[in-house]
């Protein structure tokens, strides 16, 4: 182990002002920290990184645990506040940096990289306010002789689990509410994007949050991460990935009864009554089918277009979706970025085979593309779907927009619930008592009406059923890391 941050050779750092935000190491006990054992990010393309086992999170774990009481006694919800506030510029004038390291390292574009580094930030410049507003309660009490009331309190270590489709944004929609609320954290970032996370804790650290509050694990041993779903001075896991992989993990916590956040998969509806503007519906479509090259947990992932509304629909999406542009997402004038990996194009591919098998049409796209360097899939639009077909129940996880014609409403509801996945849900139509009916029957966390944006700080973000549970940002974020201390004052006079 060492403590040099310097930085050396790598050729990405030649992409960056500051070269320094590039960092092949862990953050472990307040020191940048390496191992002989390592892994390559990108097959050797980007970097290495050090692969920490279980003794690494353990002293980990334990300096996170000593760090905070001292962090929340010390400082005042308007201290962190500041801290955060800071951290949220630092990383808003790197925003070059950061998305640079971030397209190279996940594909996204330039563009969609500093739009999540924005994104990013703004879950940090949120919670710094909710820092000032963790309001306990007085309650009036049954009893004469007593008083009551109720504080905040942070709920101790955190452990954070995060996937590679927002190496930026999904760390800082738990860090942040974690530091307002006084916890301090242990993050696992995504093995395959771990450079995005080190820039930001570097900056953190540039910020004034204390060292040891924040921890970085990096590993390719996913065994020795679920020590922090079982280490008993870890208090709070919040996870975010794949549905498997976090029920795995709720499992190995009620070992030790941790609080845990579940931000879990999906299987969207996208919803096109035939009172819809198609015009925006086809826009809004665009924007939560393909941002990311289809590869996030609130894309739409089943199209359902009212049968007088399809045929219009189609045409207006299938010319949209022509006019995309694959390639590096350094090139500016790339608009879809590869997938992740070679899996994900099988994944589509095996999803668009069996859609076309079983009498779908392809409109638009449909076979992987090796232009440049990397995983790539074309755009793609399949109509006549059915739920006889795998996509209709299998989250895509990339860029193909399957079409479903239905009839009524009633139709279109019961087929839109049918899955176990609750995440998020869109529908367009101009019809006032439909929007609000159809709304309020979507059986999930979060709904677009007329839009395809659903994503923001100030937004409740969540699922039900097996979507997961706990609400990230908002003004419900911060108490997913407090707990509520109720006080029973008796009456001192007798
Ligand atoms: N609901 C949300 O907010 C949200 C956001 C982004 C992605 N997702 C979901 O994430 C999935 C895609 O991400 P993914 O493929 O990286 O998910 P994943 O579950 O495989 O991995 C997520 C994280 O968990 C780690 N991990 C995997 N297996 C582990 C294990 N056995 N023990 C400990 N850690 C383990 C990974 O290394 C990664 O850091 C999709 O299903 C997507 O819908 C959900
Ligand atoms: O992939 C899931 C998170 C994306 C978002 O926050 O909009």
């Amino acid at each position: 182990m060492t403590d040099s941050t310097e930085n050396y050779h790598n050729p990405i750092v030649n992409k960056l002002r500051d070269a320094g935000l590039f960092i092949e190491k862990a953050f472990v006990d307040g020191q940048w920290t390496t191992k002989d054992t390592q892994f390559d990010v990108l097959g050797t393309v980007l970097g290495r990184m050090p692969s920490l086992d279980r003794d690494d999170f353990q002293a980990a774990i334990r300096s996170a645990s000593a760090a905070q009481p001292k962090f929340f006694e010390s400082t005042t919800g308007a201290a962190r506040g500041a801290l955060l506030r800071k951290w949220s510029d630092l990383i808003l004038t790197n925003v070059d940096d950061i998305a640079t390291i971030m397209s190279l390292e996940n594909g996204k574009t330039i563009g969609e990289a500093k739009g999540e580094t924005a994104y990013a930030a703004s879950f940090i410049s949120w919670f710094a306010e909710e820092a000032t507003r963790s309001y306990g309660t007085t309650i009036p009490s049954s009893s004469p002789d007593t008083t009551l009331l109720t504080i905040r309190e942070p709920v101790g270590v955190c452990g954070i689990i995060t996937p590679w489709n927002f190496p930026a944004a999904m760390i800082t929609r738990k860090v942040g509410p974690a530091i307002a609320a006084g916890c301090s954290v242990v993050i696992k970032p995504p093995s395959e994007t771990p450079f995005t996370c080190m820039a930001l804790v570097k900056l953190a650290l540039e910020a004034g949050i204390p060292p040891q509050l924040i921890q970085v694990c990096p590993t390719k041993d996913r065994a020795a991460a679920t020590e922090l779903a079982t280490n008993p001075l870890v208090n709070k896991i919040s996870f975010t990935g794949s549905t498997g992989v976090g029920k795995m993990l709720a499992k190995l916590a009620a070992g030790t009864l941790k609080k845990v956040s579940l931000e879990l998969g999906g299987n969207a509806p996208f919803i096109v009554f035939d009172d819809a503007n198609l015009d925006i519906a086809a826009e809004g479509a665009m924007f939560c089918k393909f941002r990311c090259s289809g590869q996030t947990c609130v894309c739409a992932n089943r199209l359902y277009v009212q049968k007088s509304a399809v045929k219009s629909f189609t045409e207006k999406l299938v010319q949209k979706v022509a006019a995309l542009k694959m390639g590096a997402g350094l090139d500016p004038s790339t608009t879809q970025g590869p997938l992740v990996n070679k899996a994900a194009v099988e994944k589509a591919q095996s999803h668009v085979d069996d859609a076309l098998k079983k009498g779908a049409k392809l409109e638009i796209g449909g076979k992987p593309r090796q232009d440049s360097p990397g995983y790539f899939f074309e755009p793609t639009v399949v109509s006549g779907v059915t739920t006889e077909m795998v996509v209709s129940k299998d989250e895509t996880f990339g860029p193909l927009a399957p079409i479903f014609v239905f009839e009524t409403e009633d139709e279109v509801v019961r087929l839109a619930n049918d899955t176990e996945f609750g995440l998020a849900g869109y529908f367009f139509s101009c019809d006032v008592g439909r929007a609000w009916r159809v709304a309020q029957r979507l059986q999930v966390g979060m709904v677009g009406v007329n839009t395809g944006k659903i994503s923001a700080a100030e937004a409740p973000f969540g699922g039900v059923k097996e979507s997961g549970y706990g609400k990230e940002g908002s003004l419900y974020g911060l108490a997913d890391y407090q707990n509520i201390k109720s006080i029973t004052f008796g009456n001192l006079q007798q």
